[in-house]
């Protein structure tokens, strides 16, 4: 049976003052130690879904469950939450709110009354990791988009949480910012954190995730594998994310090289990769 770090069942949610109700029954689990992806259209409720995964939100029915102990609305359950669950916003200037850098980082380390010696180090330490050691006093301000999200993932970082869940962190990147923060997330993953990231990109959600859930209306449609999410070609395209363009290409390629070449491959360098030792077996 799959372990879940934190599983939501039978959630209910509505804005005071909404008129309809944003999440309706949706259950959905994150298996422990996977990179996974949250798909869904626009207003299906994937933000409103993390709003819950530290207790910012409280369900108005429902469960929301940490390795199998139900959340406790009360200070001190929620305070080792928010430790424990590390939440990156879609927009970083929502979590963005000290003036500088490293004064950014050092935000959440100071209200955990950490010695200060402990913050510098924490603070030197992650600034290296994510490549920003000579942004350190550089004015929030002027940092380019890009660069406030790697800001943003190192300022939840720094506090060590076991998931991590950024909602829809490649927005407005290019792919040179995308296929880094990607790699980001993937050092992040080797080091023990649980990942979850929403997105509407379906390219990806295919390349880069070992798990993906799909919602819509509030619910949970569904999660599996990512070649098992391959066969909801009419469930993805009636929601409009589409195929992942390596299964569109996959589709016209000859029923012999896809023999040869096992099951689709992942990423375009695995496509690559799989065609060249065709060629070298087929020049032999
Ligand atoms: N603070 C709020 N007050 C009232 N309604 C809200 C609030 N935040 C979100 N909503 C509504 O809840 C619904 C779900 O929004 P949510 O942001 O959770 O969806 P989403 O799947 O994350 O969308 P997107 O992909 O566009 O980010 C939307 O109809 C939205 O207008």
């Amino acid at each position: 049976m799959t372990s879940w770090l934190l599983e939501f069942s039978n959630l209910h949610y509505t804005y005071p003052g909404g008129q309809k109700s944003v999440l309706n029954g949706v259950s959905l689990g994150i298996p422990e130690g996977k990179k996974c992806a949250l798909l869904g259209r626009n207003g299906c409720g994937k933000s409103t879904l993390f709003l819950h995964a530290n207790g910012i939100l409280q369900p108005q029915q429902g469960q929301v469950s940490w390795r199998g102990n139900p959340f406790v609305y009360k200070r001190s359950f929620l305070q080792e939450m928010t430790q424990k669950v590390g939440l990156v916003f879609q927009d970083p200037e929502h979590q963005l709110i000290a003036s500088t850098v490293s004064e950014d980082i050092s935000y959440g380390l100071f209200n955990r009354k950490l010695p200060p010696e402990v913050i510098r180090e924490k603070v030197g330490n992650i600034l290296e990791t994510f490549g920003m050691t000579e942004l350190a006093e550089v004015p929030i301000h002027h940092l380019s988009l890009g660069q406030k999200r790697r800001l943003a993932v190192a300022g939840v970082m720094v506090l060590e949480p076991e998931l991590l869940l950024l909602d829809e962190p490649t927005a407005y990147l290019d792919r040179y910012q995308t296929k880094n923060l990607l790699r980001e997330l993937d050092h992040i993953h080797q080091n023990g954190t649980t990942v979850l990231m929403a997105t509407h990109d379906m390219d990806i959600a295919f390349e880069w995730a070992e798990w993906i859930c799909v919602m819509d209306g509030g619910r949970l449609i569904f999660a599996g594998e990512p070649q098992e999410a391959l066969a909801q070609r009419e469930m993805l395209e009636s929601l409009h994310l589409g195929m992942p363009l390596l299964a569109e290409v996959w589709e016209v390629l000859p029923e012999s090289l896809k023999r040869d070449m096992g099951g689709i491959p992942r990423s375009v360098e695995e496509l690559k990769k799989k065609l060249e030792a065709k060629q070298e077996v087929a020049s032999v």
